[in-house]
């Protein structure tokens, strides 16, 4: 894509963002109007997903210059075969799209600009409809259907739940799905495996509650052993490379964990010993919800230095931060380090800032994809059906 072209797409975004709501009706007015049997791919409770249009341009809007953005938009095409998404369906969304872009900016919609936003749509949505092509040429599963083995209740608000898919789940430690339940049709929310692959197929997801949420209130109190929930096709590139090369640092918020306990028994696996730091954050004390995992570590596989931070009786949820920062300042070889960031957005996107302020160099930084702060106040969540990103854009925990 061109850079002019790109620029066009980001300041003519900028502007429309400011109307997002407005524009964002008036998107899928355009599009069910125009493609009635459309609507039944789509929840029946619309209230999140318009919002979820605008977090997911956001994010490709983001990512218009990165190299990796056609490998994964293969990989979310792939994805989309959960919802049944076809090519023609591609091409409404896009004419839908579109309209509802000059809609937005009735003063500066020109010529110029319908043209980069046509390239860029056409080269998004080849790429997707060629993943889901090439993965229904190989055969791979639309998605996994999952008995629950057991459900913990791990900490306030917090579930840890043992699914078994039908089939085998083909996925890396670090790696995360979408998950629906029957009870919520349509409805697909992401979250990252807690565990390295097992022998038994069986993974881990650990899900925080909500409020106000669609499906993390079901799954954290709703589901019991023996119900079934769908998994689609495992995504993100936040994995252990080949080999250690480097020493690795895993921060870790809340939730959070999940990916990093992944890969951590994954490191354990395939590299130990390596120098390793944990940097556990909960909210309290009660939320470090896997404190026999955290104590084996400690126990053992000493040659990971774990610290775990908590705010003390009565401290304010800023005083975790700074006490974070201070267990991170104390050490000062952060451009050696490999360093895997999960967890809220705004807890990402403030490490991945203080980590290239201590040296490491941004290549060293593994995450899964958030969208840009400003985003977060309208809670954005996940895409919408069409642009859904595989990489998933997180809760933002400040809106409970
Ligand atoms: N791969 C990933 O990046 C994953 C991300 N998540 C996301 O992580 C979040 C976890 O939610 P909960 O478990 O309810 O966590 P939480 O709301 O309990 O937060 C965990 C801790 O992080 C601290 N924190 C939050 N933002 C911070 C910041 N900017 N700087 C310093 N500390 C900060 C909080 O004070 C709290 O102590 C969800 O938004 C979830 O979607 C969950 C799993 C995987």
């Amino acid at each position: 894509m061109c850079v002019d072209a790109n620029e066009r797409i980001r300041a003519s975004f900028a502007r429309v963002e400011r109307r997002a709501d407005h524009v964002a009706k008036y998107f899928y007015s355009h599009l069910f109007a125009r493609n009635p049997g459309v609507r039944d791919l789509f929840p029946t409770d619309m209230s999140e997903q318009r919002d979820r249009l605008f977090a997911a341009l956001t994010l490709v809007v983001q990512r218009l210059d990165d190299p990796d953005l056609p490998r994964y938009l293969t990989t979310l095409g792939r994805d989309h075969r959960k919802f049944d998404a076809r090519p023609e369906h591609y091409a409404a969304v896009g004419e839908s799209l579109i309209a509802a872009l000059r809609f937005g900016l009735p003063n500066t919609w020109d010529e110029e600009t319908e043209q980069a936003w046509l390239g860029a749509y056409k080269i998004l949505s080849d790429a997707m409809i060629s993943g889901g092509e090439e993965a229904d040429r190989q055969r791979a599963p639309r998605w996994w259907d999952c008995r629950v083995v057991t459900r913990h209740p791990a900490a306030p608000g917090v579930t840890v739940l043992t699914l078994l898919p039908d089939r085998p789940l083909p996925y890396a430690a670090g790696q995360f799905v979408s998950v629906s339940a029957p009870q919520v049709p349509r409805v697909w929310r992401p979250y990252s495996i807690g565990c390295a692959p097992r022998a038994d197929r069986t993974v881990d997801l650990h899900v925080s509650r909500v409020e106000g949420g669609l499906l993390s209130p079901l799954l954290v109190d709703g589901v019991a052993p023996d119900d079934t929930l769908r998994l689609g096709a495992p995504a993100g590139a936040s994995v252990l490379p080949e080999r250690a090369g480097r020493p690795v640092t895993f921060i870790a918020a809340g939730t959070g964990w999940a990916p990093v306990r992944a890969l951590l028994e994954d490191m354990v696996r395939r590299w130990a010993p390596t120098p390793a730091r944990l940097f556990l954050v909960a909210r309290s004390p009660a939320h470090v919800y896997d404190p026999e995992a955290v104590e084996a570590l400690r126990k053992h596989h000493s040659w990971v230095d774990v610290t775990v931070v908590t705010p003390e009786r009565g401290e304010r949820r800023g005083a975790v931060a700074r006490r974070l920062e201070a267990a991170l300042a104390a050490h000062a070889d952060w451009a050696e380090h490999r360093v895997y960031v999960s967890g809220p957005a705004q807890f990402i996107t403030d490490l991945r800032e203080l980590l290239q302020g201590y040296g490491t160099p941004p290549g060293q930084i593994s995450y899964d994809h958030v969208p840009v702060p400003e985003r977060q106040a309208r809670e954005p969540g996940h895409a919408s059906w069409f642009l859904h990103p595989s990489q998933p854009q997180w809760i933002n925990p400040a809106n409970r």
